[in-house]
């Protein structure tokens, strides 16, 4: 008889000092045999999360792990059985990496991770590892050369910055392209990652990375507006949104508000967990946060942090 409680997996993410991945390959005798992993394993009675990290980091690959947070939890129905993974991102680790179980272990860069085959659960956990925690909308450029606005821009690409939304309703779509241009060109050196709230084929003309779509738009679509490895991304603000954006094949969600200009407009941290606990793909938390809010979002099953008022 099927086993109906989920199986609670703990995986983590760890990155070398060149940002490379840390995978295993799951031994051909296991489930899922053969295929790429993240180091981890099955959660033992009485164990925090945490504790099964870091016992299954020993086991399995010789790695003390110092400090970790949670990335994302997904859900899913394997024939066998059903699965709960439980991801963290390793913040701080000692030793090196080697298969203690006879298994291959290797450092993948990040962009060479779509490559590589994962059991089916892992997919949307590829998008969580390759996107940052925080993902910053721009406020609305005055005119197409607003130099305080490109200013603004180039104080956020020295500060680490590494997915921009770029939002201006205010101009019409041949300034919006212009502008859209310019931002792509001194994004390029530091490989920030430009997503455009404008049509699929602006996103295709100027060449930018993907396309935020708002509730509205996404609500309006029967498909994925873009081919991968082009981002799509939308705004959602109840579970039919989300469940909306997943079954077109949306990438990742911006959920909120969390802090509404109106209280009673409010989703609020518990509502947002209630959704994140059930959503397929990385969610960013969004609405009148501050950086102080990150440990809440990731505390709360977030990817991380979205906005403009105080994060621009
Ligand atoms: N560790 C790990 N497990 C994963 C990943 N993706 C995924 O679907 N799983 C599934 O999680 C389940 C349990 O993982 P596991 O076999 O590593 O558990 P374990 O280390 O405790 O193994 P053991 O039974 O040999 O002691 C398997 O069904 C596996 O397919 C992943 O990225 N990492
Ligand atoms: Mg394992």
């Amino acid at each position: 008889m099927a086993n109906l409680t989920p199986l609670h997996v703990v995986a983590g993410v760890v990155r070398n000092a060149q940002g490379d991945i840390l995978l295993a390959r799951r031994h051909v005798t296991k489930e899922q045999g053969d295929l790429w992993e993240f180091p981890g394993g099955k959660r033992e009675q009485g164990e925090e999360p945490e504790q099964t990290l870091v016992r299954e980091f020993q086991e399995e690959v010789d790695i003390t792990i110092q400090r970790a947070r949670p990335l994302i939890r997904i859900r899913h129905t394997y024939t066998y059985r059903e699965v709960l993974l439980d991801v963290w991102s390793v913040e701080q680790f000692s030793g090196t990496a080697w298969g203690r179980e006879g298994q291959s272990v290797e450092w993948c860069a990040p962009h060479l991770l779509r490559l590589r085959t994962f059991p089916a659960a892992n997919y949307p956990i590829i998008n969580a590892v390759l996107l940052p925690a925080i993902y910053i909308i721009s406020t609305e450029p005055l005119k197409q050369n607003d130099p305080q606005f490109f200013y603004q821009l180039e104080k956020q690409i020295d500060n680490g910055l590494q997915l921009l939304q770029f939002r201006a309703g205010s101009l019409n779509d041949y300034e919006y392209c212009a502008c859209a241009e310019k931002i792509l060109t001194l994004c390029e050196p530091t490989k920030v990652q430009v997503l455009l709230h404008r049509t699929p084929q602006i996103v295709l003309s100027v060449g930018a990375h993907g396309v935020h779509l708002s509730q509205t738009a996404l609500l309006n679509l029967k498909e994925r507006p873009l081919k991968k490895p082009l981002w799509v991304a939308s705004s959602c603000h109840t579970l039919a949104d989300i469940q909306h954006a997943q079954s077109i094949g949306v990438d990742f969600l911006t959920l909120g508000a969390i802090r509404a200009p109106e209280p009673e407009n409010s989703l609020g941290w518990f509502n947002f967990f209630t959704c994140t606990e059930s959503a397929k793909i990385p969610v960013f938390a969004v609405g009148g946060l501050q950086y102080e809010d990150m440990s809440f979002a990731w505390a709360h099953g977030g990817q991380g942090i979205a906005g403009r008022q105080h994060l621009w």
